[in-house]
């Protein structure tokens, strides 16, 4: 486990060099951390060397914060690229983690190779639904969230056949700060980039979860019409969809990394 001082928070981090000239930097979703890709690690290490980090209020990432941005989450993302003396990569982000790719897309088109946005939208729900479960885990903490987290992130037949797995992710999002989990919601509330999608340069690759009821394959169709240079997959997968389907997911990136 990597630790690094950033102006705003400690960040924690993993940062895995397999030898090779490439680097793919993945950005987790909202109320998980860098575990979730645990399922990319083995068949990204033959392309990539990998760093994967817990977004600003996630899990051993700290923040002091009440309500954060995409832009400061973006902005995050370049100083720990600077840090590590990291000039160009590839980034990978789902959901919230998309909305920071969208943001780097938008903001620094030179750091990124390549942008995939996974189980994203350019505006994700709106801002009644996410004032209400701000309030709802101030009141009743994130416990009380579990069970509809759980029917969003993952279909009926990946809870049915892999409950110890669906068990240890939801657990951990239980254990997440409730402070940094609120500050996240804002961020997530307040990012619209619908009107900026055109000016992403950067060769971007969207994938979309067939059965994602947050982030639809019709949000992933609106931003593949409107970023120039992108392309657009489905899976057969709700929202968590690189857990769900790990290894389709990681020759998607393959493919992309290669085409
Ligand atoms: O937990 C959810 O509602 C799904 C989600 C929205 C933004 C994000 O990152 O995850």
């Amino acid at each position: 486990m990597s630790l690094v001082k950033l102006t705003n928070f400690e960040c924690h981090y993993e940062f895995e060099n397999f030898g090779h000239d490439q680097v793919i930097i993945f950005s987790n979703s909202l109320g998980t951390d860098f575990s979730m890709w645990e399922k990319q690690v083995d068949i990204l290490s033959h392309h990539f060397n990998i760093l994967r980090y817990d977004t600003r209020g996630h899990g051993l990432s700290t923040n002091d914060k009440e309500a954060l941005t995409i832009a400061e989450l973006g902005q995050d993302v370049i100083e720990l690229l600077d840090q590590l003396q990291l000039e160009k990569v590839t980034f990978c982000g789902l959901s919230m983690g998309g909305l920071i790719g969208q943001w780097l897309g938008i903001n620094h088109p030179k750091r990124f190779e390549k942008i995939i946005l996974s189980n994203t939208a350019s505006k994700i729900g709106n801002a009644e639904g996410w004032n209400a479960r701000i309030d709802q885990v101030a009141k009743n903490g994130l416990a009380s969230i579990l069970e509809g987290t759980a029917l969003r992130w993952f279909t009926e037949d990946f809870r049915n056949n892999h409950s110890n797995e669906v068990d240890a992710i939801l657990e951990k999002f239980a254990k997440n700060s409730l402070k940094g989990y609120c500050a996240n919601c804002a961020a997530v509330r307040d990012a619209d980039f619908s009107d900026q999608l055109q000016d992403i340069e950067v060769p971007t690759m969207i994938i979309s979860g067939i059965q994602d009821e947050v982030t639809t394959v019709e949000d992933g169709k609106f931003m593949a019409k409107r970023i120039p240079d992108s392309r657009h997959f489905e899976l057969n997968a709700a929202h968590l969809s690189n857990v769900e389907l790990g290894e389709e997911f990681s020759k998607y990136i393959i493919f992309f990394n290669q085409h």
